[in-house]
């Protein structure tokens, strides 16, 4: 990025064919080296609010706590707009709650918000479903038997069966077939969609949709999933009662024949089945990823996860497993979970935005569909809110007396309108799966602590651990038993 700042006057008199050819060294370059030290670098040099070109367009960045605060929430109408992002676009065609926008995201947004509460988001019996979908977890992982292996493909599982609850109406056991070609399909598309060929489609769409290449996978694969997702679909269709829905999709179906009059309903097949896919999608590796991270730093910090074990043991005990209602009698493992998400950084630069209007901001002038990138990963590392942010340290959410401290700059969900739809069901997701593994494990690594690599695999879009084995010692007899 200092590259780029330091040579774009110049560059810009430069042909065409060299101004593309530097956007893509440029963007390579950041994409393999982490977007967040150059964003740091940029930001000392430039301050908070700053402007990047990349692929022919120019990006407004934030990149401090309080210039994506004074943006997010105090100018939440102007701000609270998606940019266009193109490697998403060209799959969902314009649908779906994540990428729309206006009176369409008003419309999305408010039901699917209730229909997640109506189906438990927030509620007992969602946090039932995770309690059953943790055992589940515990279960498999004393499948292992003591030998070490890589959790990713197990918290995935864990993590899109509770989805699958929600929309489906039902889990499904790990190994039945079905639930397995989803997750194949699943699995496949992040794996693409990280792939540096999809991230180049980012900058460049208009030339690399013309040839052929790797990026051309995604559709294929997407495609799958829309199939899958239209089967259940027919099969909700053919067996919906309206006076009972069972899940999302039958409150959805419910809701696309009450609007079928009105022309401009976004309650529509294809709005339902982009929707679900987009549930799936924000759900599945943001959350899975961050659990991952958070065995992988226990793992490499016994010592705090000798206190967390300590803290279940007082609260908890032995005879019941967690609920929600120990989390507030709970400040330490409270703290550790924030820290977890805050070092995960899962997504560094959150989802793009843009303006709704004509826009002045902190002196500069922004002109209407301006893209803005919240650069979330500058907010978790401010060092303004967080003493020694390269650090994992529960301590930046713990106040003197080892209460939980609640830290504002805390926003790996983002804020304002456009905030993490998911967020109370990712929290519980990471407080009941994390209390209950840890309840009946002890997580270790084959190698010993000095020697665990944090550093991420780095995929723009979304910060995924490093692939690791974990090595994982059952606790207590009793416990083991009543699992
Ligand atoms: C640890 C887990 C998660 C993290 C860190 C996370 C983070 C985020 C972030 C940063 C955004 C972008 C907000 C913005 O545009 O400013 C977002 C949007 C979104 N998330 Fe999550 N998320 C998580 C889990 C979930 C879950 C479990 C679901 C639902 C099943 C979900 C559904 C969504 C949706 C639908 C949006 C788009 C909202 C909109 O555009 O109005 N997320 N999430």
């Amino acid at each position: 990025f200092q590259w780029e700042w330091e040579r774009w006057h110049r560059r810009r008199k430069l042909p065409p064919v060299v101004n593309l050819l530097q956007h893509v060294v440029l963007f390579w370059r950041s994409w393999r080296s982490g977007m967040l030290k150059p964003l740091m670098e940029v930001k000392e040099k430039f301050g908070p609010v700053f402007t990047l070109y990349m692929r022919f367009q120019r990006f407004v960045v934030l990149s401090s706590y309080d210039a994506v605060k004074e943006a997010l929430v105090d100018h939440a109408v102007e701000f609270g707009s998606r940019g266009a992002m193109y490697s998403l676009e060209r799959l969902f065609k314009g649908h779906g709650v994540i990428l729309v926008n206006g009176e369409r995201w008003k419309q999305l947004r408010r039901f699917s918000s209730s229909t997640l509460k109506n189906f438990g988001m927030g509620k007992r019996s969602i946090e039932e479903q995770i309690q059953v979908e943790a055992q589940h977890l515990v279960e498999a992982i004393r499948e292992k038997k003591g030998s070490p292996f890589n959790p990713a493909l197990l918290t995935t599982h864990a993590v899109s069966n509770i989805t699958c609850s929600i929309v489906f109406g039902n889990r499904f056991d790990y190994e039945d077939e079905n639930f397995l070609n989803l997750m194949g399909s699943m699995n496949n598309f992040f794996l693409e969609m990280s792939n540096q060929w999809n991230m180049l489609y980012e900058i460049c769409p208009r030339i690399l949709q013309f040839l052929p290449g790797p990026h051309k996978r995604v559709p294929r694969i997407y495609k799958t999933l829309h199939e899958f997702i239209l089967e259940r679909v027919r099969i909700n269709q053919q067996s919906l009662d309206p006076s009972c829905p069972r899940d999302y999709i039958d409150s959805f179906l419910i809701r696309m024949e009450q609007e079928k009059q009105n022309p401009l309903s976004e309650f529509h097949t294809t709005s339902l089945v982009e929707n679900v896919i987009q549930l799936f999608i924000a759900g599945t590796e943001t959350t899975s990823s961050t659990l991952r991270y958070g065995f992988l730093l226990l793992a490499k910090y016994p010592e705090v996860q000798d206190k967390v074990h300590e803290e279940i043991d007082g609260v908890i005990g032995q005879t019941h497993g967690p609920g929600m209602q120990h989390r507030s009698r709970m400040p330490y493992t409270n703290a550790v979970i924030h820290e977890i998400q805050r070092f995960a950084n899962i997504l560094p630069l959150g989802l793009l935005h843009k303006v709704a209007c004509d826009t002045h901001f902190q002196g500069y002038f922004l002109p209407k569909d301006t893209p803005v990138c919240i650069s979330l990963s500058t907010v978790l590392h401010d060092p303004k809110y967080f003493k020694d942010p390269e650090s994992f340290d529960p301590g930046h959410f713990l106040d003197e007396n080892g209460c939980f401290k609640q830290n504002d700059a805390f926003l790996p969900f983002s804020a304002g309108k456009r905030v993490c739809l998911g967020k109370s069901l990712a929290l519980m997701e990471l407080f009941l799966i994390l209390t209950t593994i840890l309840q009946r494990f002890t997580l270790t690594s084959p190698k010993p602590p000095q020697e665990i690599n944090l550093t991420p695999k780095v995929n723009i879009l979304v910060n995924v651990p490093p692939s690791y084995e974990l090595y994982v010692l059952p606790r207590e007899d009793g416990l083991q038993d009543r699992a």
